[in-house]
């Protein structure tokens, strides 16, 4: 068995993610047995010693039949309306299935803030952490009454990879209607599935695409991300299908396997390189890439050659290559407003109060691709 299935099957800690594609349909809102046979899986898992917390979506699909809406609406009030309904159909019952083993469920709604911000993080650590110690099953979702598009996670798989950092999980498992990670659109034909993911050269020529339920958000597009971010937290993934769940939380021999990263990241360079919001952009020439992504140095003013957005030192912004790719995110020493003067100019050019690092080594995670 691969490491990263061992450390699946191993984890004291586990955070579950569940796709609305495998608890809803448009037709008929919340599937009550689909929902039976997750929590079997997961109560029989929490029966062998191990903690869970569930990321469950659905909240927006569970609304839909209730309010009869035919599909998933497009607005955001009337998303936010169908999960404001739906979200109290999951939570009623998580409770009552649940309650079948015993357990009890404490909901914890998130919006981005709450992870964005290092204080309101810091709150969440807590109450996540007492609730496990009560013995009680969180159950998060997003926000969804009150995230507006400027404050929303995007999506519950990047939700479930911050928390399931937040919480200090030794794994994350993402459960969907597919039964894994395909080297193609598995809508578009002949497609293989990839057992495992060991590090990005295995991502190569791999074709992802959206939803096909219509359900869901991200598609497989927000799961690889998830993935990405979970795994350089040193969190092994394992994405399987939810009607696999059992299989999934026990053996972990299903569905498609990522590689934790051997180091993991501080929490601080974590927050840094995912969770925190940006501000703004700086447009990096090649060599400014090089030193910045494979030599880990400081970002220097000579290798800018473009700002955008309203940011002040201290914020966080991305760094992006010239195909516009962020390749690295970072703390910003100057306010945007100071930086077109300086940019592309060598630090002996500079004047003395200003020759210092645009972003500084220890203020900067780069991503490897
Ligand atoms: N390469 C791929 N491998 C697997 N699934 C893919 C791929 N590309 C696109 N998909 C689609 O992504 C869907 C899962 O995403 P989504 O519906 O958002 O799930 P969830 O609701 O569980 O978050 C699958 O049903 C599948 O149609
Ligand atoms: N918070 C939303 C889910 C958003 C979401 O990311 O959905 P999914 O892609 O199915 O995990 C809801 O509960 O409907």
């Amino acid at each position: 068995m691969s490491v990263a299935r061992k450390a699946v099957a191993a984890a004291e800690r586990l955070v579950v993610k569940v796709g609305s594609s495998a608890l809803t349909t448009a037709g008929d809102g919340l599937d009550v047995t689909r929902l039976n046979a997750l929590v079997d899986a997961i109560a029989a898992r929490i029966a062998q010693g191990s903690q869970i917390v569930l990321v469950s979506s659905g909240a927006i699909g569970a609304g839909l039949a209730p309010l009869a809406l035919g599909k998933r609406p497009r607005d955001l009030a009337t998303q936010q309306a169908a999960a404001s309904v739906g979200q109290l159909q999951l939570a009623h019952a998580y409770a009552e299935s649940f309650g079948r083993y015993a357990l009890t469920v404490g909901q914890v709604l998130l919006t981005s803030d709450d992870v964005v911000r290092r204080a309101h993080y810091r709150n969440a650590q807590r109450t996540f952490s007492r609730l496990l110690a009560l013995g009680a099953v969180p159950v998060v979702n997003e926000n969804d009454t009150v995230a507006t598009e400027e404050i929303k996670f995007g999506d519950n798989d990047r939700l479930a990879a911050l928390v399931a950092h937040l919480v200090g999980a030794d794994a994350l498992v993402l459960l969907s209607d597919v039964d894994g990670l395909y080297d193609g659109d598995p809508r578009s034909g002949s497609t293989r599935r990839i057992a495992e993911v060991t590090g990005p050269a295995d991502l190569e020529g791999i074709a992802v695409g959206m939803s096909s339920s219509g359900l869901g958000t991200g598609g497989m597009v927000s799961k690889l991300a998830a993935a990405r971010t979970a795994a350089s937290a040193g969190i092994p993934v394992l994405l399987a299908a939810a009607s696999d769940a059992s299989r999934a939380l026990s053996t972990a021999e299903v569905g498609t396997a990522f590689r934790a990263a051997d180091s993991r990241l501080s929490a601080r360079r974590f927050w840094l390189g995912y969770a925190a919001g940006t501000r703004g952009r700086l447009h990096l020439d090649d060599g400014a890439v090089a030193a910045v992504v494979r030599r880990r140095r400081s970002l220097l003013a000579a290798g800018v050659t473009g700002v955008d957005g309203d940011f002040e030192a201290g914020d966080v912004v991305e760094l992006v290559d010239a195909a516009q790719r962020v390749v690295a995110r970072g703390v910003v020493a100057f306010d945007a407003g100071e930086l077109p003067e300086l940019i592309g100019r060598s630090s002996h050019e500079l004047p003395e109060e200003q020759r210092r690092e645009v972003v500084h080594a220890d203020d900067l995670v780069p991503f490897r691709r």
